[in-house]
């Protein structure tokens, strides 16, 4: 199964027998002050599964990838236009409370950022000053193992998050992205600070959680789409008729079909290292 975002009428069957999407993506563009950053967008995210986005620097994966959540509200001059629905609404109603979404739909960075507290507090946090009323403890432990690293971390939970390896903070990070109980978890090329040790293990990580979470992840490595991701989208710039560089997505794919038979040539050529 797979499409390219030309919308075919071959495209739009495709779409339609993908119904358990979270995402349904219709339209969306992108613009920074005037911008177009990001051409018309077409996808559907299936629940429970990893989805890739690689490609060129600057063909516009972090920028889709912040509109999951709303996060391009928070830079001054982003507009985005289209349709971008989830679960059914579309996210962009005015009507929508941003906040809300985005503990639904969590975020993980390109570089871990715990907060300067201790490790028990990272994850206490965020469900503590959103009303949580049950059982803390309970949650710090059940989120620190989940994230896998509670073996690390049990006996120095009053440790700074901060004092901990680059790849047990981003664990860390995505234990506290998990206690917020989200539905999706969108990672910015969350390895791209990490060693291939602490690569592995987030790796293995996001192959456990999308048991329980949908997962879209943004990565310069292909061979990461390649382990970890269900489905991949690759996206690629184009030059405008001002000849400024614009983003778009070209094919998606599942993952297996991209890397041994891409259906375009922009992705052939991507893939087998012929550009990017
Ligand atoms: N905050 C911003 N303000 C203005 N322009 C931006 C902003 N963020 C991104 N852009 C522009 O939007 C386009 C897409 O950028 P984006 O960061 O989404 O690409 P990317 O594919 O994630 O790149 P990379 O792989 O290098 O991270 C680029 O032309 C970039 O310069």
């Amino acid at each position: 199964m797979s499409y390219s975002n030309s919308r075919s009428q071959s495209d739009s069957a495709t779409l339609n027998q993908q119904d358990n999407s979270v995402f349904n993506v219709e339209g969306v563009k992108v613009y920074y002050s005037g911008f177009l950053a990001l051409l018309d967008v077409y996808i559907k995210i299936p629940e429970k599964q990893i989805v890739a986005f690689i490609g060129p620097s600057g063909c516009g994966k972090s920028t889709l990838l912040r509109c999951f959540n709303r996060m391009n509200d928070l830079i001054p001059g982003a507009k985005v236009e289209g349709r971008l629905n989830y679960r059914g609404r579309n996210i962009y109603d005015p009507k929508i409370n941003a906040v809300k979404l985005r503990r639904q739909v969590g975020m993980v960075f390109q570089r871990p950022n715990p907060f300067p507290k201790s490790i028990y507090e990272n994850i206490a946090f965020g469900p503590r000053s959103n009303g949580y009323k049950g059982n803390i403890d309970e949650l710090v432990e059940d989120s620190l193992r989940r994230a896998a690293i509670w073996d690390e971390v049990k006996d120095k939970l009053k440790h700074k998050g901060t004092a901990l390896s680059g790849g047990q903070q981003q664990r860390l990070c995505i234990a506290r992205a998990i206690a917020m109980k989200p539905d999706v978890l969108l990672m910015d090329e969350p390895c791209s600070a990490l060693d291939p040790i602490s690569t592995r293990q987030v790796e293995e990580l996001c192959l456990e959680l999308k048991q329980q979470y949908t997962i879209i992840m943004v990565t310069h490595n292909m061979q990461q789409a390649s382990r970890v991701a269900d489905w991949t989208a690759f996206f690629n710039t184009e030059i405008d008729e001002y000849g400024k560089r614009r983003g778009k997505l070209v094919e998606f794919s599942s993952t297996q079909q991209m890397f041994t038979s891409p259906q375009t040539r922009e992705a052939e050529e991507y893939i087998s290292g012929r550009f990017g």
